[in-house]
Protein backbone atom coordinates (compact mmCIF):
# COMPACT_ATOMS: atom_id res chain seq x y z
CA UNK A 1 0.00 0.00 0.00
CA UNK A 2 1.09 3.44 -0.62
CA UNK A 3 2.85 5.31 2.16
CA UNK A 4 0.66 7.99 4.07
CA UNK A 5 1.68 11.46 3.40
CA UNK A 6 -0.27 14.02 6.36
CA UNK A 7 -0.60 17.31 5.28
CA UNK A 8 -1.86 19.67 7.94
CA UNK A 9 -3.93 22.70 6.79
CA UNK A 10 -7.67 24.18 7.52
CA UNK A 11 -8.03 26.29 4.56
CA UNK A 12 -10.37 24.45 2.36
CA UNK A 13 -9.24 25.94 -1.14
CA UNK A 14 -5.64 25.35 -0.23
CA UNK A 15 -6.52 21.78 0.13
CA UNK A 16 -8.40 21.24 -2.82
CA UNK A 17 -5.54 22.84 -5.20
CA UNK A 18 -2.90 20.59 -3.42
CA UNK A 19 -5.19 17.81 -4.13
CA UNK A 20 -5.36 18.70 -7.86
CA UNK A 21 -1.51 19.42 -8.14
CA UNK A 22 -0.66 16.30 -6.32
CA UNK A 23 -2.86 13.43 -7.97
CA UNK A 24 -0.84 11.53 -9.83
CA UNK A 25 -0.43 11.85 -13.45
CA UNK A 26 -2.28 9.56 -16.62
CA UNK A 27 -0.17 6.22 -16.04
CA UNK A 28 1.84 7.42 -13.42
CA UNK A 29 1.49 5.01 -9.76
CA UNK A 30 0.51 6.72 -6.89
CA UNK A 31 3.14 6.76 -4.67
CA UNK A 32 1.43 8.45 -1.42
CA UNK A 33 -2.11 8.43 0.10
CA UNK A 34 -2.56 11.85 1.21
CA UNK A 35 -4.47 12.77 4.03
CA UNK A 36 -5.63 15.82 5.69
CA UNK A 37 -5.62 16.96 9.51
CA UNK A 38 -6.53 20.03 10.52
CA UNK A 39 -4.22 21.20 13.53
CA UNK A 40 -4.15 24.47 14.81
CA UNK A 41 -0.68 25.52 14.10
CA UNK A 42 0.73 29.02 15.39
CA UNK A 43 2.41 31.07 12.76
CA UNK A 44 5.76 32.41 13.89
CA UNK A 45 6.09 36.25 13.19
CA UNK A 46 9.52 37.27 11.31
CA UNK A 47 9.97 38.00 7.13
CA UNK A 48 11.71 34.23 7.10
CA UNK A 49 9.30 32.22 4.99
CA UNK A 50 11.37 29.08 5.40
CA UNK A 51 11.56 29.73 9.29
CA UNK A 52 7.77 29.80 9.58
CA UNK A 53 7.14 27.23 7.39
CA UNK A 54 9.33 25.03 9.48
CA UNK A 55 8.33 26.08 13.00
CA UNK A 56 4.85 24.94 11.93
CA UNK A 57 6.12 21.79 10.61
CA UNK A 58 7.73 21.29 13.57
CA UNK A 59 4.58 21.62 15.57
CA UNK A 60 2.90 19.36 13.71
CA UNK A 61 5.51 16.65 14.24
CA UNK A 62 4.85 16.78 17.86
CA UNK A 63 1.15 16.32 17.41
CA UNK A 64 1.39 13.13 15.11
CA UNK A 65 2.84 9.50 15.60
CA UNK A 66 6.48 9.32 15.58
CA UNK A 67 7.73 8.76 12.26
CA UNK A 68 4.78 10.08 10.43
CA UNK A 69 5.92 11.84 7.35
CA UNK A 70 4.06 15.54 6.96
CA UNK A 71 4.10 18.61 5.28
CA UNK A 72 2.72 22.06 5.97
CA UNK A 73 2.68 25.15 3.50
CA UNK A 74 2.39 28.77 4.02
CA UNK A 75 1.15 31.55 1.49
CA UNK A 76 2.78 35.05 1.34
CA UNK A 77 1.66 37.64 -0.75
CA UNK A 78 4.76 40.40 -0.91
CA UNK A 79 4.46 44.16 -2.44
CA UNK A 80 7.82 45.26 -3.92
CA UNK A 81 6.59 48.87 -2.21
CA UNK A 82 6.55 47.88 0.97
CA UNK A 83 9.68 45.73 1.02
CA UNK A 84 7.74 42.15 0.93
CA UNK A 85 5.42 43.47 3.50
CA UNK A 86 2.50 41.98 3.76
CA UNK A 87 4.11 38.90 3.58
CA UNK A 88 3.21 36.21 5.66
CA UNK A 89 0.89 38.62 7.27
CA UNK A 90 -1.35 38.90 4.21
CA UNK A 91 -3.49 35.72 6.03
CA UNK A 92 -4.26 38.49 8.95
CA UNK A 93 -4.87 41.33 7.02
CA UNK A 94 -7.76 39.48 4.31
CA UNK A 95 -9.26 38.26 7.60
CA UNK A 96 -9.60 41.79 9.19
CA UNK A 97 -9.83 44.53 6.52
CA UNK A 98 -10.96 42.25 3.61
CA UNK A 99 -9.20 42.68 0.21
CA UNK A 100 -10.60 46.21 -0.96
CA UNK A 101 -8.75 48.15 1.74
CA UNK A 102 -6.01 45.67 0.77
CA UNK A 103 -6.00 47.49 -2.84
CA UNK A 104 -6.39 50.68 -1.39
CA UNK A 105 -3.06 50.62 0.49
CA UNK A 106 -1.14 50.55 -2.40
CA UNK A 107 -3.26 53.46 -3.83
CA UNK A 108 -0.88 56.36 -3.35
CA UNK A 109 1.95 54.23 -4.67
CA UNK A 110 2.72 53.82 -8.68
CA UNK A 111 4.44 50.52 -7.99
CA UNK A 112 1.62 47.97 -7.60
CA UNK A 113 4.14 44.91 -8.07
CA UNK A 114 4.30 41.89 -5.39
CA UNK A 115 5.17 38.74 -5.60
CA UNK A 116 3.23 35.65 -4.09
CA UNK A 117 5.53 33.01 -2.36
CA UNK A 118 4.56 29.37 -1.09
CA UNK A 119 6.70 27.75 1.14
CA UNK A 120 6.48 23.39 1.86
CA UNK A 121 7.70 22.16 4.72
CA UNK A 122 7.94 18.45 4.80
CA UNK A 123 9.02 16.08 7.75
CA UNK A 124 10.33 12.90 5.91
CA UNK A 125 9.67 9.16 8.00
CA UNK A 126 13.40 10.04 9.49
CA UNK A 127 12.43 13.18 11.04
CA UNK A 128 14.52 15.38 8.48
CA UNK A 129 13.29 18.52 7.31
CA UNK A 130 13.04 19.71 3.73
CA UNK A 131 11.81 22.76 2.35
CA UNK A 132 10.38 24.23 -1.20
CA UNK A 133 9.71 27.29 -2.70
CA UNK A 134 7.52 28.52 -5.74
CA UNK A 135 7.40 32.53 -6.36
CA UNK A 136 5.13 33.89 -9.08
CA UNK A 137 5.46 37.68 -10.07
CA UNK A 138 2.41 39.87 -10.54
CA UNK A 139 0.49 43.04 -9.73
CA UNK A 140 -2.04 43.93 -7.31
CA UNK A 141 -5.54 45.24 -9.05
CA UNK A 142 -8.89 46.29 -8.49
CA UNK A 143 -11.20 42.63 -7.45
CA UNK A 144 -12.34 40.89 -10.45
CA UNK A 145 -13.62 37.35 -10.27
CA UNK A 146 -14.62 35.40 -7.64
CA UNK A 147 -14.18 36.21 -4.50
CA UNK A 148 -13.47 32.68 -2.67
CA UNK A 149 -9.98 32.55 -2.23
CA UNK A 150 -8.67 35.00 -0.02
CA UNK A 151 -6.47 37.59 -2.20
CA UNK A 152 -7.15 35.43 -5.70
CA UNK A 153 -9.19 38.18 -6.87
CA UNK A 154 -6.92 41.37 -6.55
CA UNK A 155 -3.88 38.96 -8.05
CA UNK A 156 -3.31 39.17 -11.53
CA UNK A 157 -0.21 37.50 -12.39
CA UNK A 158 2.52 38.55 -14.82
CA UNK A 159 2.37 35.11 -16.87
CA UNK A 160 -1.07 34.73 -18.31
CA UNK A 161 -3.81 36.78 -20.42
CA UNK A 162 -4.28 39.46 -18.39
CA UNK A 163 -6.43 38.12 -15.65
CA UNK A 164 -6.66 37.76 -11.92
CA UNK A 165 -5.99 34.48 -10.40
CA UNK A 166 -9.69 34.28 -9.69
CA UNK A 167 -10.92 34.57 -13.46
CA UNK A 168 -8.82 31.66 -14.34
CA UNK A 169 -9.92 28.45 -14.30
CA UNK A 170 -7.85 25.80 -11.72
CA UNK A 171 -6.12 23.90 -13.89
CA UNK A 172 -4.55 27.56 -15.22
CA UNK A 173 -4.34 29.19 -12.22
CA UNK A 174 -1.70 25.33 -10.98
CA UNK A 175 -0.07 25.76 -14.12
CA UNK A 176 1.57 29.13 -13.08
CA UNK A 177 0.71 29.59 -9.36
CA UNK A 178 3.33 30.00 -6.57
CA UNK A 179 1.60 26.85 -5.09
CA UNK A 180 1.77 25.33 -7.99
CA UNK A 181 5.55 25.85 -8.55
CA UNK A 182 6.21 25.26 -5.30
CA UNK A 183 4.40 21.61 -5.39
CA UNK A 184 5.47 20.57 -8.46
CA UNK A 185 9.10 20.70 -7.28
CA UNK A 186 7.98 18.57 -4.01
CA UNK A 187 6.08 15.80 -6.28
CA UNK A 188 9.40 15.49 -8.02
CA UNK A 189 11.24 15.27 -4.79
CA UNK A 190 8.48 12.09 -3.31
CA UNK A 191 8.97 10.77 -7.07
CA UNK A 192 12.68 10.77 -7.25
CA UNK A 193 14.16 7.10 -7.12
CA UNK A 194 15.17 6.98 -3.61
O1 LIG B 1 -6.18 34.24 -3.17
C1 LIG B 1 -5.42 33.44 -2.67
N1 LIG B 1 -4.78 32.58 -3.47
C2 LIG B 1 -3.90 31.66 -3.03
O2 LIG B 1 -3.35 30.89 -3.80
C3 LIG B 1 -3.70 31.64 -1.62
N2 LIG B 1 -2.98 30.87 -0.79
C4 LIG B 1 -3.19 31.30 0.45
N3 LIG B 1 -4.06 32.32 0.42
C5 LIG B 1 -4.52 33.11 1.55
O3 LIG B 1 -3.37 33.75 2.05
C6 LIG B 1 -3.38 33.76 3.46
C7 LIG B 1 -2.16 33.05 3.96
O4 LIG B 1 -2.43 31.75 4.20
P1 LIG B 1 -1.62 30.71 5.06
O5 LIG B 1 -0.64 30.08 4.17
O6 LIG B 1 -1.15 31.21 6.34
O7 LIG B 1 -2.79 29.63 5.25
P2 LIG B 1 -3.99 29.40 6.22
O8 LIG B 1 -3.71 29.82 7.60
O9 LIG B 1 -5.23 29.88 5.56
O10 LIG B 1 -3.99 27.83 6.18
P3 LIG B 1 -3.07 26.76 6.97
O11 LIG B 1 -1.99 27.48 7.68
O12 LIG B 1 -4.06 26.09 7.83
O13 LIG B 1 -2.57 25.88 5.85
C8 LIG B 1 -4.74 33.16 3.84
O14 LIG B 1 -5.63 34.23 4.00
C9 LIG B 1 -5.12 32.32 2.66
O15 LIG B 1 -6.52 32.20 2.50
C10 LIG B 1 -4.39 32.55 -0.82
N4 LIG B 1 -5.24 33.44 -1.36
MG1 LIG C 1 0.60 32.30 6.94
Amino acid sequence: MAPQIVFVTGNENKLKEVKMILSPSEGEEEKFTLINQNIDLDEMQGADLEFIALSKCKQAVAELPKGQPVFVEDTALCFDEFNGLPGAYIKWFVKSMGVDKIVQMLAGFSNKSAQAVTTIAYADSEGQFHTFQGITRGKIVNPRGPQTFGWDCIFQPDEGSGVTYAEMPKSEKNNISQRGRAFAKFKQFLYAPK
